[in-house]
């Protein structure tokens, strides 16, 4: 998979603090349970959210921390903040991963999962649009369609569209790795669904 090819590994939380010379970037899949439907027939399950990064990749919201200057989970509530303008507070219980990378820089990935209410999901995409850094680390490099996505869990009759085709898009770092972790630990698509879609490949860079 994408983090083997970029030698990417787990490690604890705890022991990934103490590394030297090393940056930590926190980021979230904010999720919720929906009953809608899409064309009146296709469940929708759950609303998951991502987004359309300024380099064209997808991603979680979410950015670089820096320790000396605060905790993982403060910075990053104030990068949720500043990128979605979610108030939302989340905290070491909501931690589920971390991994460590030397390339293409020496970097530990924190992820964090957090259901919420759908009214609530629906105030973080309604309130995105305002938020601080919306349209700007987002649009003025590349010009191209930037903000919150959601992932559509389904797939549509053709085999492809839906979940296939999202995952032949192309992710920032081990986001696709983190995105098929959650979608496994919290149970949200089944194991044999999960297994029969092509999220193993490399992401192409
Ligand atoms: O969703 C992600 N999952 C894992 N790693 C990610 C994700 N998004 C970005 N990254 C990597 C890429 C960068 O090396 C760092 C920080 O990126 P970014 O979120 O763009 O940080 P800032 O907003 O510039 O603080 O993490």
């Amino acid at each position: 998979g994408y983090s083997d090819s970029m030698n990417c590994r787990p490690i604890s939380k705890h022991e990934s603090i103490t590394l030297q010379g090393f940056k930590h970037a926190c980021h979230a899949m904010l999720y919720a349970r929906s009953e809608e439907k899409l064309f009146r027939r296709i469940p929708v399950r759950y609303a998951v959210l991502m987004q359309m990064r300024f380099d064209g990749r997808i991603g979680f919201p979410g950015g670089f921390v820096d320790l000396q200057d605060c905790s993982l989970e403060d910075g990053l509530n104030r990068e949720l903040y500043e990128e979605v303008g979610c108030t939302l507070r989340l905290s070491d219980a909501d931690h589920m991963c971390s991994h460590v990378t030397d390339t293409p820089q020496k970097l530990v990935t924190h992820f964090y999962t957090k259901e919420l209410s759908l009214a609530e999901l629906h105030q973080v995409e309604a309130g995105a649009v305002s938020a601080k850094e919306h349209g700007l680390e987002v649009m003025h490099k590349y010009a191209i369609a930037m903000g919150l996505i959601r992932v559509p869990l389904f797939t549509l009759r053709d085999g492809v569209g839906g979940l296939p085709a999202f995952f032949a898009t192309n992710f920032i770092g081990n986001a696709r790795d983190e995105l098929v972790d959650a979608l496994r630990h919290l149970r949200l698509i089944n194991e044999e669904r999960l297994a029969s879609l092509p999220c193993a490949g490399t992401s192409p860079q």
